[in-house]
């Protein structure tokens, strides 16, 4: 992880970087992706691609769109009427979007950790086991082999290893967001999508989870939606900028953040409005 200064005037260069910008080869691809809440056209034309084995993060002011992108990678939005996509959002080259996929697997492949903690009212242990047994008929033995393997994976099992037992709501908030994490490893995704992840933690719960982040993506790709520029720039080799339900500039972390090519992004990283 680095720690990046923010630019402070607008370099002279190219026009806006828009579109596959892949740090390596793209885990999934997305081409002109259009999203509508009923007659609200909330994405607009949205071309970028998912490094596989990256952190990308998204950055934007409230509302405009960076949610609605995150629920689209796993099709979240198809739990409520009204709402719809539009164009190609390939993972490892088929497209999520298709009607007939199976949305049970596409959300095992693709897991998410939301703003706000939310373990199930169940042990410790249960959290983990719950959803593997989902997906999975494995022995007690597996099961205590995979539980203590995520728990271990979300840099929780130290603290949690002799009270297993005991509910997940017992946990503080950034152990909880932790469970959630081990939750979703649990089940084996390809893909993790983290909306907001810190938001309800304190600072040493934050680093506890950026740290985490920067080891999973040896095993995941990983998307993530701050209102933290200080986070997108220490976690993500990629930053997409968002306005107004748009795509403003997507490219390397280090370029967003020193040398963008659009004065919205320059505006928005030095605090001038968002
Ligand atoms: N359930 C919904 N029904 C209708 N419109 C919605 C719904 N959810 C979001 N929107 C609209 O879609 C647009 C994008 O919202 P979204 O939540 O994706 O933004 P965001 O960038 O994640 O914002 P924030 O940073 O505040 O979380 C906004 O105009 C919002 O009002």
């Amino acid at each position: 992880m680095s720690e990046i200064s923010i630019a402070t005037s607008v370099p002279s260069g190219p026009g806006p970087l828009i579109g596959n910008q892949p740090d390596g080869p793209a885990k999934v691809i997305v081409r002109d992706l259009n999203f509508y809440y009923g007659q609200n056209h909330a994405l607009k034309h949205i071309n970028l691609s998912l490094a596989a084995n990256r952190v990308t993060a998204f950055i934007g002011p409230s509302g405009c769109g960076k949610s609605t992108l995150l629920r689209v990678f796993n099709r979240m939005y198809d739990l409520y009427p009204g709402q719809r996509a539009e164009g190609q959002v390939m993972l490892d080259g088929n497209n999520i979007l298709d009607p007939k996929l199976d949305l049970n697997l596409l959300r095992a492949r693709v897991g998410m950790v939301f703003q706000k903690p939310t373990p199930f009212p169940m042990t410790i242990y249960e959290n983990i086991a719950f959803g593997i047994r989902l997906y999975e008929k494995i022995s007690k033995s597996e099961m205590d082999g995979r539980v203590e393997k995520a728990l271990r994976s979300a840099a929780l099992w130290n603290e949690v290893k002799d009270k297993l037992n005991a509910s997940g709501l017992s946990l503080s908030g950034g152990q909880q967001q932790r469970l959630c994490i081990a939750r979703t490893i649990a089940v084996r995704p390809e893909v993790i999508l983290f909306d907001e992840p810190c938001s309800a933690l304190d600072p040493i719960s934050t680093a506890k989870i950026e740290e985490l982040i920067d080891e999973l993506k040896e095993d995941y790709t990983i998307a993530i939606v701050t209102h933290n520029m200080q986070q997108a720039a220490r976690v993500s080799e990629s930053t997409a900028f968002m306005y107004l339900g748009e795509l403003i500039e997507f490219g390397p972390t280090n370029k967003i953040f020193t040398s963008p090519n659009d004065r919205r992004t320059q505006d928005y990283i030095t605090g001038r409005f968002g």
